[in-house]
């Protein structure tokens, strides 16, 4: 009798050991309420609740290395060694899919390419309605999208853990970066800058994808995932067209010269260039003091050179061929009286286009002309030479 229980418990103990994985769990599941149900998420999108205990009541399915489901009862927990609760929470865990907010695009797309050889369905976001059934005794609905099916649950959480770890996976520590925008994000540039011929700096984006575009390879020695070439090419020519990032400077102004200090003088009450212009109009007023109806001389550089307003003289220049009385200018001279005898005796065209070509001196001295400026020898009559003096 004691012989026969012994055998009971021995052999209890053998069937336990042997279909403990599927026949503990389903108890212990009944028993707490399905309590993994209740264990706190590992990431941020847990699978749904009903679909967890569908798998677990259904240990017997498991996928093959094609990817194919098997329909044999499952006698695979049996040949495995099975977890313990605390390293299968830890496997759990680790074999979660990263959160998916953290996951970019490109690194998705980087991780789920080499392996959706073996994913049964085209979908690249794991989801337990799609891949629960397949996975059978995994409980992970990731693991179907392995390529090769680890032989145990320690390869695969060490499968999973190398798949997230950022080392193995570059691209989700340091993933390609995204197209900058086309508008700059600095400040207008002024007009000075504007003027200038350097261009603007380049977005360190552009610069580093086109370092990496021409060495060959990518920022991070994997083949580059970004936009193709032709697309950044098309950036980066947009982004020059960018209004004032252009290296074509706009023509130089004369604002841009530097204004000389002005050397005017004041001028006394009724000294005024509309002064002036009323006084050279008057038919009344002789600014040329040769007498009423003179006619025009041929003035020499001799005759010339002894008007120079001293000597109770008159003060004649000669501008552009022409020789002027400039004495009754003298005090409506907005250059003073000084600037304006420098050129008194002499010919004071130079001086007068170096100061102030754009005066219309031919008009503001029209009634205060002599005549005209000849070489000595074209001088007619001596006796109009002498009438000069
Ligand atoms: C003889 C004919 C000349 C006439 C009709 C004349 C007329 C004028 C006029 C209208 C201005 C004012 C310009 C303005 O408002 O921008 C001016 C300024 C001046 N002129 Fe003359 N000028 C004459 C000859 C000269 C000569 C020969 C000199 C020097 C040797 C001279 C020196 C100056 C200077 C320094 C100023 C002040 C420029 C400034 O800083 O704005 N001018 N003159």
């Amino acid at each position: 009798m004691a012989l026969l229980g012994l055998s009971l418990v021995l052999a209890s103990v053998i069937y336990a050991v042997i279909w403990k994985p599927p026949l503990i769990q389903t108890l212990l599941a009944l028993w707490r309420g399905h309590p993994r149900i209740q264990q706190p998420p590992t990431t941020a999108r847990p699978s749904p609740p009903e679909l967890r205990v569908e798998e677990e009541d259904r240990p017997t399915s498991m996928m093959d290395g094609d990817g194919e489901a098997s329909s044999s009862p499952a006698p695979a927990p049996a040949l495995e060694p099975e977890p313990t609760p605390t390293s299968r929470t830890v496997t759990d865990r680790a074999a979660m899919p990263p959160p998916f907010v953290t996951t970019p695009r490109s690194a998705r797309s980087a991780s789920t390419s080499s392996q959706t050889r073996s994913t049964p369905s085209p979908q690249t976001t794991p989801k337990a309605t799609a891949s629960a059934p397949l996975n059978g005794n995994s409980s992970i609905p990731s693991f179907s999208l392995s390529p090769d099916p680890p032989a145990s649950a320690a390869a695969v959480a060490r499968t999973v853990g190398a798949e997230t770890s950022p080392s193995a996976l570059p691209t989700l520590s340091a993933p390609s970066p995204p197209p900058q925008p086309i508008a700059p994000a600095s400040p207008k540039p002024s007009a000075a800058k504007i003027a200038s011929m350097a261009p603007p700096p380049r977005p360190p984006a552009l610069n580093a994808i086109n370092n990496a575009r021409g060495s060959g390879s990518s920022l991070l020695g994997v083949p580059a995932r970004g936009p193709a070439p032709d697309r950044l090419r098309q950036q980066q020519h947009a982004y020059d067209r960018q209004p004032g990032t252009s290296t074509l400077a706009p023509p130089p102004t004369h604002s841009s010269k530097p204004a000389k200090p002005s050397r005017k003088v004041i001028l006394e009450p009724g000294r005024s260039p509309l002064d002036w212009a009323r006084l050279a109009n008057s038919p009344t007023a002789d600014l040329r003091n040769l007498g009423p109806g003179a006619p025009y001389l041929r003035v020499t550089p001799s005759m010339l050179k002894r008007q120079t307003g001293r000597k109770g003289k008159d003060a004649w220049t000669a501008m552009g061929g022409r020789v002027y009385n400039i004495t009754p200018y003298l005090p409506f001279h907005p250059g003073g009286e000084p600037e304006l005898l420098r050129a008194a005796g002499r010919d004071g065209t130079k001086l007068f286009g170096e100061i102030h070509p754009w005066v219309n001196y031919e008009n503001m001295l029209a009634s205060c002309m002599i005549g005209l400026l000849v070489e000595e020898h074209e001088a007619k009559s001596k006796g109009e030479m002498d009438g000069m003096d």
